[in-house]
C-alpha cells in the first residue's frame, strides 16, 4: 500500500478534481464516509439519537471535514457543538462553503474554549468527540491545548472510559498535532482511539517518533476512507515515493518466490557468513540458519581456522568452511553461484579484531554486482552488512560508503549503528520540533532516504517501525506496530536473524532491494508472533517455514 506525503495527496485531489469532481464534493464525501465509519466502530451510539457531541474544528479543510460531520450527525439527531480553533483566521473556499451548510442547518459554532470544553467533556463523559481541527496541513508546532488534557489515555483511564465500548474519541485523517508526515507530536497532539485516513494512509500513521518534546497524541485504530480519489498517485505527483509492506504484499512477495524454487539448489542461490573466532560465531550461526530456512540453497559459514571444530559441532544442514584472512575470503568468492554475502554479526569490532572485520567487509563489497546491473548480467550478488560490520567504519563513515556506492549492497543499522555512521541525520531525528515558525519535517522516512543516498545503497533502519530506503528514494515501512506489535522480538540475536533472512530472500531475487529487505522483515516479525511469549532468537528461523506456508495458502 502506498503511503502518501501531504504534496501527493494534493496532487491526488487535484486529479480526482481535473475528473470533474469539486472540492466541496470531495469534503461531503469525506465527512460522510467519516460519519458512517464512526457509527459503524460504536454501532450503539446509533440507538440513544439524542447524544451529545462535540466536533473541534480548525481553520483549513480539516476543519471544512468537520463541519461537515457535525451537519450530517445533527441530521441524525446527535446534538452537536462546533468549537472553532484559530476563528479569525480565513479558512479555503470549500471549508468556508461547509461552515456556511452548518449555519443555515441551525447548527451551533463556539470559539475555542479549553474551560468550557474540559467542562463538557467532564459533565458528559459519554459525549462523542470529534477531532477536525488540523490535518495535513500541519506546519509547525501546535500551542498548547489544555481542552486536550481531557482526552489522554490516562485521563480516560482514571476515570474508567477507557473500556472498548466507551470509547469516543475520533480523529479524522490525523489526530491533531501529530505531523502527518513523520508521526511527530508537533507541542501538543490529540489523542484519538479512532483515526480515520482520508483516501490514503499517510507516513505519520504507521511511524513511531521517538523526539523529546512531543506532548499526547495517540491514533487507536486506523481505517482508511475511499473517497473516490484515483487509486494511483499520478506519475506527475512530486517527491519519492512510500510504501508499506502489508498483508497483501507480503503474499504477493511470496508468489514472486515460488517459481523459484523448481529449480537445482544453486539456483536459489549460495550464501557466505562470514563467523567470528572462538566462542564468537553464534551469530553468524543463527543468520545462516534463517537465510537456509528462507531458501537459500546452500549456506556456508566462514569462521577463522581456530574456531572451525566448535562451529563443526554446532552445524549440520548448513556447512562450514574456515576462511584464514581476507585473501582466503576473496578468493572464495570467484565462485560465481555465491549470490550474497552477509556479514558483521560477531565478527568483532574492537581493536583486534576489527581489521579483519574491515578487510572480509571490504572483500565483500568488491565482490558484490553493480547496483544497476541490468539482468542480462546474470544473477545478481549483494553484500548485506550488520552489525560489526557497520561499526568498524564508525571513525570513517565514508570509507564505508565508497565502498559501498553504486553497489548491490544492505546496510541494516539499528538506532545505535546509525547514529554512528549518520551521526548528523540521528541528531535531526532527535531533536525536539523547534518553536518557531515552520518546520520541515524531517522523520525516519526522511532520515533514511539521506542515509541510502549517501551511502549509494539500500540502508534498512531497524525499528518496530523499520524504514528501508533504495539511493534513488524509493522507501518501505515495516510497521510492527498496534495489531502486529511484537515486543518478543526484543531478545538478543534477533537482529542477526534478519541478516540471515535478508540474505535468503537476495540470494533468490537480487532486486528489488528495498522491497525484499522490507519483506525480510514482515517474515522476522511473524516468525516472532507465530511463537508468541518465551520466544528467544534460536526459535525464530524455525518458525519461517510456517510463516512461508501460511503466506502461500492466503495467495492460492
Ligand atoms: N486532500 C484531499 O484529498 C482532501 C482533504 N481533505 C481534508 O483537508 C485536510 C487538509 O486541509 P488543509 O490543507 O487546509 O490543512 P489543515 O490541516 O486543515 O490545516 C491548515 C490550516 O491550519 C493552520 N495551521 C497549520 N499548522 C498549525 C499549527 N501548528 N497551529 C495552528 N494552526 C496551524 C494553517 O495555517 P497556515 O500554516 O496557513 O498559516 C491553515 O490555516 C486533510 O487533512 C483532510 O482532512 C478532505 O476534506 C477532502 C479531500
Ligand atoms: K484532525
Amino acid at each position: 500500500m502506498e503511503l502518501v506525503s501531504a504534496a501527493q495527496m494534493r496532487a491526488l485531489e487535484a486529479a480526482g478534481m481535473a475528473s470533474g469532481v469539486s472540492g466541496v464534493e470531495l469534503m461531503e464525501r469525506a465527512g460522510a464516509a467519516a460519519l458512517k465509519a464512526i457509527l459503524d466502530w460504536r454501532p450503539d451510539l446509533r440507538v440513544p439519537r439524542h447524544a451529545p457531541a462535540l466536533v473541534l474544528c480548525g481553520p483549513g479543510n480539516n476543519g471544512g471535514d468537520g463541519y461537515v460531520i457535525a451537519r450530517l450527525m445533527r441530521g441524525m439527531g446527535f446534538r452537536p457543538t462546533v468549537y472553532r480553533y484559530a476563528p479569525d483566521k480565513p479558512q479555503p473556499e470549500e471549508a468556508a462553503e461547509a461552515a456556511r451548510r452548518w449555519a443555515a442547518a441551525g447548527g451551533e459554532t463556539r470559539p475555542w474554549d479549553d474551560d468550557e470544553i474540559e467542562e463538557r467533556i467532564g459533565s458528559f463523559d459519554d459525549a462523542l468527540v470529534v477531532d477536525a481541527l488540523l490535518g495535513m496541513g500541519t506546519t509547525r508546532r501546535m500551542p498548547s491545548l489544555r481542552a486536550f488534557d481531557s482526552f489522554e489515555p490516562s485521563v480516560w483511564s482514571a476515570l474508567g472510559s477507557d473500556d472498548p465500548s466507551r470509547r469516543r474519541h475520533v480523529a479524522i485523517d490525523v489526530p491533531s498535532g501529530l505531523c502527518s508526515e513523520t508521526g511527530a507530536s508537533l507541542g501538543c497532539a490529540f489523542s484519538a482511539q479512532l483515526t480515520l485516513a482520508i483516501q490514503a494512509l499517510k507516513p505519520g500513521h504507521v511511524l513511531i517518533d521517538r523526539r523529546a518534546g512531543g506532548h499526547g497524541g495517540a491514533l487507536g485504530e486506523v481505517q482508511v476512507l475511499d473517497i473516490g480519489l484515483p487509486a494511483r498517485l499520478p506519475d506527475d505527483a512530486p517527491g519519492p515515493r512510500s510504501f508499506l509492506l502489508d498483508a497483501p504484499e507480503a503474499r504477493a512477495q511470496m508468489r514472486a518466490l515460488r517459481p523459484l524454487w523448481q529449480g537445482h539448489k544453486f539456483a536459489h542461490g549460495h550464501v557466505l557468513v562470514p563467523a567470528g573466532g572462538v566462542g564468537k560465531g553464534g551469530a553468524a550461526r543463527l543468520a545462516a540458519r534463517a537465510a537456509l530456512r528462507t531458501g537459500a540453497g546452500l549456506v556456508t559459514v566462514c569462521p577463522p581456522p581456530s574456531a572451525l571444530i566448535e562451529n563443526a559441532a554446532r552445524l549440520d544442514a548448513v556447512m562450514l568452511r574456515a576462511v584464514a584472512d581476507a585473501d582466503a575470503f576473496a578468493a572464495m568468492l570467484e565462485d560465481r553461484r555465491i549470490r550474497c554475502v552477509a556479514l558483521g554479526m560477531g565478527l568483532g569490532a574492537d581493536e583486534r579484531r576489527s581489521p579483519r572485520t574491515r578487510a572480509l567487509v571490504e572483500a565483500a563489497l568488491a565482490a558484490a554486482s553493480p547496483a544497476d546491473a541490468p539482468s542480462s548480467a546474470g544473477p545478481v550478488r549483494s553484500a548485506v552488512l550488520d552489525a560489526d560490520a557497520l561499526t568498524v567504519f564508525a571513525q570513517d563513515p565514508e570509507a564505508l560508503f565508497a565502498l559501498t556506492r553504486g553497489r548491490a549492497a544492505i546496510l541494516t543499522p539499528h538506532a545505535g549503528e546509525f547514529a554512528r555512521l549518520f551521526p548528523d541525520l540521528a541528531a535531526r531525528l532527535s531533536s525536539p520540533v523547534p518553536s518557531d515558525d515552520r518546520w520541515t519535517p524531517f522523520g525516519r522516512l526522511e532520515a533514511a532516504r539521506e542515509a541510502a543516498a549517501r551511502a549509494g545503497c539500500t540502508v534498512l533502519l531497524k525499528g518496530p517501525d523499520t524504514v528501508i530506503a533504495d539511493p534513488d528514494g524509493e522507501a518501505w515501512v515495516h510497521a510492527a506496530v498496534r495489531e502486529r506489535a511484537s515486543p518478543w522480538l526484543a531478545t538478543a540475536g534477533a537482529g542477526d536473524v534478519l541478516a540471515g533472512i535478508i540474505a535468503g530472500l537476495a540470494s533468490q531475487r537480487g532486486a528489488p532491494r528495498a522491497r525484499l529487505a522490507a519483506f525480510a522483515a514482515w517474515l522476522h516479525v511473524e516468525a516472532a508472533r507465530a511463537f508468541g511469549p518465551g520466544l528467544i532468537a534460536e526459535d525464530l528461523p524455525d518458525q519461517l517455514p510456517g510463516v512461508m506456508r501460511g503466506l502461500l495458502a492466503a495467495s492460492s
